[in-house]
């Protein structure tokens, strides 16, 4: 059942306590990797000033981990994207991007990279319309692909888009 939620959203950071909940919406959403619930308390302790979290009713029902590249700090490494099955098509992951761009851990970002696999739809919708929408340009390279998985996971190509150069100042 989707929930009309347009004014009952909060948009935050993820804390190290935040892993567990973080870890059981990746599994609901059955489209990501899903990393340890010990990754995603490390991602809300120590890169949460690039993460956000979507929260309705005390639920957590969005999550975006990303970070800044450590070789090219112009680049931020969209990691994962994920909206609960409830509440999706509701805008929210563009919401949370767009609220991750304007924090000071962005600032001087020009370019987003991420890689979506062909199954992973919802992400080539946010992605490829946020450039759109701005007019940046995006390319599509190989990224990471499914030879690099083992051989009995099964796993897709993991294409890398990148989107830039824009400008993102506060
Ligand atoms: C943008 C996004 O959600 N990519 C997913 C990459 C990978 N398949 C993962 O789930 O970590």
């Amino acid at each position: 059942m989707a929930v009309n939620t347009e004014t009952e959203i909060i948009y935050r950071k993820p804390v190290a306590k935040d892993g567990a909940s973080v870890w059981e919406l990746i599994r609901d959403t059955e489209t990501l990797d899903l990393n340890s619930p010990y990754c995603y308390m490390l991602l809300g302790d120590y890169f949460n000033d690039t993460c956000m979290i979507a929260e309705h009713e005390g639920d957590i029902i969005g999550f975006i981990s990303a970070f800044r590249s450590p070789r090219n700090q112009d680049r931020l490494f969209v990691w994962q994207v994920a909206v609960a099955r409830t509440h999706q098509r509701q805008g929210i992951a563009k919401t949370m991007l767009t609220n991750l761009l304007k924090q000071k851990a962005c600032l001087g970002v020009r370019f987003i990279e991420a890689t979506i696999s062909p199954s992973n739809m919802a992400s080539h919708r946010l992605f490829l319309s946020f450039a759109e929408q701005r007019s940046i340009p995006s390319t599509v390279t190989a990224g990471y692909g499914a030879d690099m998985f083992p051989d009995r996971t099964n796993h897709e190509d993991e294409p890398m888009f990148v989107i830039g150069p824009f400008f993102n100042q506060m």
